[in-house]
């Protein structure tokens, strides 16, 4: 139970995984990318973030417990978070002086992923989606998710995209200030509910270069980056809307394996060069180009982010050829146990492409397309604004 001081707000936001990539910025303090984006939000059945945010007189500063861990709270990327959603709840409070001053206190955030953190799954983006609705919640503050996204922004930029569900526009804008730079939903996950996405865990371990860093290098020594930014993902944005609003598959499926391979090879051109795709990712590419190749046209769509996991998107109706051959190479690993699905693939599939993959994937996350986030009545915070999980 709460202390009658004490205001709380819960909520779960969801991972998502870009098929036109962001990576560089033009202003590092708020976080302005030198192109828009687009991704997919997946179902929280899966993979989720849930935060608890709590305000009340009697905290000293502001906190945040990941994983019921303290975290350091004084980086410019949750100090601005802070601030900002302050700032528009003081105007709340301007205009009806009836509401209760939650402005003038400090916020207790808990915070638990149900994946690991900064493993290339995404944690950023669900952590500070998470962080931004609960503390708009906690305020009651009438703002848009696309309100919201520039400030999540800021927080990462990825984040902006997990305040929606589906399919998800992060449009880079062109204000000095930001203000233009933010996320808008291209489509709702029920408008392609027969979308799936099946994740390979390469390796659940940190990364070496973080996302930050890794894209200011890129921005800093890569020719072909420029090239990509100014002319290729303008077009490719336009594609990829068109394609996801007509579910227009083998477009989609094009459009995200190239964009995922021009992504790597600026890392490649970065100077000293980024690596994060392995022998395993390598493999997982060619395992999804011998499938597309046995269907004769795109059933599945392969793609990194920042490090080696594979995300593999395909159509429920193919889920028997496009998970029989991923099965087949990954059969002991954990994920499978719900799964009907026979570990097979059709004749002609040359089964030497994979043999990489038996090795180096730890775990298989098979999941689907879902909604953003969502308002939750579990608390994780007890009565004294401190982890629950660390008071039993
Ligand atoms: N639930 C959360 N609440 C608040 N902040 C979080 C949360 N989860 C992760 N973060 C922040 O995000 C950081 C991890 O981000 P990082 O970009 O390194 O990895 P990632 O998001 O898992 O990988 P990628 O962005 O490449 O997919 C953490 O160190 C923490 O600061
Ligand atoms: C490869 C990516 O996943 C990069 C994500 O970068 P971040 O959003 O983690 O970077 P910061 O804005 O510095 O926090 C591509 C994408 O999600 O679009």
């Amino acid at each position: 139970m709460s202390s009658p001081q004490m205001y709380v707000a819960s909520t779960t936001a969801p991972v998502n995984i870009a098929v036109i990539k962001y990576w560089g910025k033009c202003d590092t303090k708020l976080n302005l990318p030198t192109n828009s984006s687009l991704s997919v939000t997946l179902s929280q059945s899966d993979l989720r973030t849930h935060t608890t945010a709590a305000c009340s007189p009697t905290f000293t500063e502001n906190r945040l417990y990941l994983n019921n861990e303290p975290q350091d709270v004084s980086g410019a990327r949750q100090q601005a978070c802070f601030r900002e959603l302050k700032a528009l709840r003081k105007k709340l409070e301007d205009a009806d002086p009836a509401l209760p001053k939650l402005s003038e206190h400090n916020v207790h955030i808990v915070s638990e992923n149900n994946f690991p953190t900064a493993a290339g799954l995404a944690s950023s983006a669900a952590g500070f989606a998470a962080l931004v609705r609960a503390i708009a919640d906690l305020y009651e503050l009438p703002d848009s998710p696309t309100d919201l996204s520039r400030i999540a922004r800021q927080g990462s930029g990825s984040a902006c995209r997990s305040l929606f569900g589906g399919y998800v526009a992060w449009e880079m804008g062109a204000a000095a200030d930001g203000s233009d730079s933010l996320a808008v939903q291209v489509a709702e996950a029920s408008h392609w509910p027969t979308m799936r996405a099946a994740i390979l865990v390469v390796s659940a371990a940190k990364k070496g270069v973080s996302s930050t860093s890794g894209m200011q290098a890129t921005v800093a020594t890569s020719e072909l980056f420029e090239h990509r930014a100014k002319h290729v993902v303008p077009k490719r944005m336009a594609a990829m809307k068109k394609a996801v609003l007509e579910r227009d598959f083998e477009s989609f499926a094009a459009l995200t394996m190239a964009d995922s391979n021009q992504f790597h090879a600026v890392c490649l051109d970065t100077m000293p060069p980024i690596f994060y795709l392995n022998d395993v990712s390598r493999a997982s590419i060619r395992v999804v180009e011998e499938i597309n190749r046995v269907a004769g046209r795109a059933v599945a769509a392969y793609t990194f982010d920042a490090g080696p996991n594979c995300v593999v998107y395909y159509e429920e109706a193919n889920e028997a050829l496009v998970l029989g051959a991923l099965r087949r190479y990954t059969a002991g690993v954990a994920g499978w146990e719900a799964q009907e699905v026979a570990a097979s693939v059709p004749e002609g599939f040359d089964v030497h492409v994979g043999e990489s993959l038996r090795e180096g994937v730890g775990r298989v996350i098979l999941t689907s397309v879902g909604g953003g986030p969502v308002k939750t009545g579990e608390s994780l915070i007890d009565a004294q604004g401190l982890p629950r999980a660390l008071s039993k």
